[in-house]
């Protein structure tokens, strides 16, 4: 980890007309490092994530990341050939359901390659060389790369979808619930896969799951929200193991009951 952040919110704010989806969040966020922000459902999470990833605009506040050239830029300002150049490139989006972030009508590979023309590689066997490795990376066969992903189960999509984000070897990956909506056992194995690439590439990430057992296992530190607002912030050994807020005291609580 460097001293300088890679991404900065400052007094985030989103509104849906007079309801509030999340206010006033700030927080720096530095390479190499996994946040994970969790909260009970409808306590602002993907909102925050939306909002930091530029799907969403900002009600007031503002978010600054640092481009590959060094320079921290406040990301209402890109133009949208610098925003979208992020989203492709230097920037992963990890949805839930993995239909929204695969094209589910063409292959594996292609689902694979496409990214990787994105950055301007046009080397067809490199591409189908490189989208093999990438499937047994995740452990799919290598013989499934012209299967479409409608053929594939709930877990090889999401790894899939997966392998699709990092082969480009992004710098900040966003994830929403990346491990929702899948058996535990095959959550089990997503998770262990997910946290060896993360390592092995040192990729920095923003992970939202209403589970702690995923935050414990994925990331270095732990934004607790509630009703739209940050209420415990820190290291996510010290907030599991020693919460301050009486509210995450219950979250934790209810994890060690079940
Ligand atoms: N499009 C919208 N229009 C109006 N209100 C919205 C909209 N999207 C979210 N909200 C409200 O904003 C608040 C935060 O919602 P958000 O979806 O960000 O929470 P969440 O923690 O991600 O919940 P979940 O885990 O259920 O996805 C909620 O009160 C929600 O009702």
């Amino acid at each position: 980890m460097t001293d300088l952040p890679l991404l900065s919110a400052r007094s985030l704010t989103r509104s849906y007309g007079a309801h509030i989806g999340c206010e006033d969040v700030s927080f720096d966020l530095y390479p190499g490092e996994i946040l994970a922000i969790v909260g009970e459902s409808g306590s602002g999470k993907s909102t925050l994530l939306e909002c930091l990833s530029c799907r969403m605009p900002l009600t007031s506040g503002a978010v600054s990341y640092r481009m590959r050239d060094g320079e921290m830029r406040d990301l209402a300002t890109l133009t949208e050939a610098e925003r979208r150049f992020l989203m492709r490139t230097d920037w992963g989006f990890v949805h839930q359901n993995p239909a929204d972030g695969l094209r589910m009508r063409v292959s594996a590979g292609a689902n694979i390659g496409e990214r990787m023309m994105a950055v301007g590689d046009r080397h067809y066997g490199r591409i189908r060389s490189t989208a093999e490795d990438w499937l047994s990376r995740v452990e799919i066969p290598g013989a499934r790369i012209d299967d479409r992903p409608t053929a594939f189960s709930g877990g090889m999509r999401q790894r899939l979808q997966i392998a699709r984000n990092l082969v480009t070897a992004p710098r900040l990956v966003f994830m929403d619930e990346p491990t929702g909506g899948l058996d535990v056992s095959v959550q089990a194995r997503l998770l262990d896969l997910l946290r060896g690439l993360v390592g092995e590439m040192g990729l920095s990430a923003i992970v939202v799951t209403h589970d702690l057992a995923v935050a414990r296992l994925l990331s270095n530190r732990i934004m607790v929200m509630k009703q739209g607002h940050v209420i415990e912030h820190g290291l996510t050994d010290r907030v599991l193991d020693d919460p301050q807020h009486a509210y995450t005291q219950l979250l934790v609580a209810s994890i060690l009951e079940v």
